[in-house]
Parts: structure tokens; C-alpha cells; sequence
């Protein structure tokens, strides 16, 4: 029996996008035996406080300009009519539902992974899908065991050591960050005065 698309599942609070994610989502898209990237825009992750958030919409709009000239990446908003905070292993469950016959997996940078551990059934998680990982650039990084695992991939794509946490601050300082955002998404970014 011939299989499904492959479809590899890039969650993220997205806020905003940042050349880093888009890279990786690329290279993925490019490089692996994926057929799509899906970047899942999370409106809660159980695991941060909501409130230093933009809203659910204008995270989905910045990720749908950065990813408008790349048929092979899509923007989802599957999460923001599911219970929150989102669970990944719910959504995972709609998806199945929703796409009978698609082989997902999941890709993520190794600072998730080191915390996979917290994620509610990650252990069905690991089991269930195949998890492509690359590595983010932190000296401090402690080993992780998760690496090991038979089913996580270590993906060796080339990294850029961005953090949406450092955009927003830059930002607010007044920085000229542009270079590190899809030229769309600082328009757009700029035009609305986020994070200032
Ligand atoms: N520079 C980067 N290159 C590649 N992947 C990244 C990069 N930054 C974050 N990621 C990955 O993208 C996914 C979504 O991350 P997230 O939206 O939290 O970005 P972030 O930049 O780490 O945000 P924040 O600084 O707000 O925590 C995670 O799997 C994370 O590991
Ligand atoms: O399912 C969980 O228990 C769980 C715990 C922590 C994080 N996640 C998901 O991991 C994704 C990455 O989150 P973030 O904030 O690092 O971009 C996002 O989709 C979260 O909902 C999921």
C-alpha cells in the first residue's frame, strides 16, 4: 500500500516568526522526506503564561506572510478551537481524525526536546510519531537523554541562534532588527507597533 504525504508538524507560539523557524522549516521541507511542514500556531502552551502574548490572529497572519512564497509550507490554526492550554497529544488526536491516511511527524529544536519529559502522554508521543530534531545553540545545554531515543532524528540542518524572546526586546529598545525577520513579517510587525 502506497503511504500517506508526509507531513512534518511544526509547533510554536510564533511570536513572532523569526528567520530561525523559517529556516528550519524550509530545509526541512527541502532536505527530508517530508512533503509539507505544517507551522502550528499555539495560542497557549501549557507550559508558559499567556500574558506577554500577541493575539492568537496576528501570530497566524505574521506566520501565513513568511511562509506565502513556499507551497511546501503551510500556516495551521487547527489549535485555536481546541481546548486551552493546547496539549499537543489532543491536537495530534484531531489531526489523525481530520487527515486519515497522512503520516505525520513532529520537528522541533533540541531546547523542546529537553523538556518533552513535562508534555502530558509524551510518552505515547514518542512512540506514535516519528520527532525530528535539530540542535539550538546554548553552551549552557545540559546533555539530553531524549536523544537517544529510537525514534528521535537528529536533523543536521544549519542553525541560527535566534530567539523570538530576543526580537520583542530589541524592539522594544529600539533596535534595527530587521534582517532577522521575513521582510513581510516586519512590515507588518512594524506597521502595527508591536513589542515597542
Ligand atoms: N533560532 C531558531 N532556529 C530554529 N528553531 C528555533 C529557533 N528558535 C526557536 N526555534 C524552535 O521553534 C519552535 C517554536 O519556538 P518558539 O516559538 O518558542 O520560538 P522562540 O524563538 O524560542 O520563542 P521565545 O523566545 O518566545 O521562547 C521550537 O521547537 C523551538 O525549538
Ligand atoms: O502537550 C504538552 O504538554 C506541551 C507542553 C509544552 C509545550 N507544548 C507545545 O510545544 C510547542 C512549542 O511551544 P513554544 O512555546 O516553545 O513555541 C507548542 O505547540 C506547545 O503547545 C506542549
Amino acid at each position: 500500500m502506497a503511504s500517506g504525504k508526509r507531513v512534518g508538524l511544526y509547533f510554536g507560539t510564533f511570536n513572532p516568526i523569526h528567520i530561525g523557524h523559517l529556516n528550519i522549516a524550509n530545509y526541512l521541507a527541502e532536505f527530508s522526506d517530508l512533503n509539507e511542514v505544517w507551522m502550528i500556531i499555539t495560542p497557549h502552551n501549557p507550559l508558559k503564561k499567556k500574558k506577554t502574548l500577541l493575539e492568537d490572529h496576528h501570530r497566524l497572519t505574521m506566520v501565513r506572510i513568511a511562509v506565502e512564497e513556499f507551497p511546501r509550507l503551510k500556516a495551521s490554526n487547527v489549535e485555536f478551537d481546541l481546548p486551552q492550554p493546547n496539549y499537543t497529544v489532543n491536537t495530534l488526536a484531531y489531526l489523525e481524525e481530520q487527515y486519515p491516511g497522512f503520516d505525520f511527524c513532529l520537528i522541533m529544536g533540541a531546547d523542546n526536546l529537553a523538556s518533552l519529559h513535562k508534555w502530558k502522554n509524551y510518552e505515547l508521543i514518542l512512540k506514535r510519531y516519528p520527532i525530528y530534531v535539530y540542535p539550538r545553540v546554548d553552551e549552557r545545554a545540559k546533555p539530553i537523554a531524549l536523544l537517544e531515543h529510537p525514534n528521535v532524528h537528529v536533523v543536521d540542518a544549519p542553525i541560527m541562534q535566534l530567539s523570538s524572546t530576543f526580537i520583542r526586546k530589541s524592539v522594544a529598545d529600539g533596535k534595527n532588527i530587521r534582517p532577522m525577520l521575513p521582510a513581510g513579517v516586519w512590515n507588518y510587525l512594524d506597521e502595527m507597533n508591536f513589542y515597542k
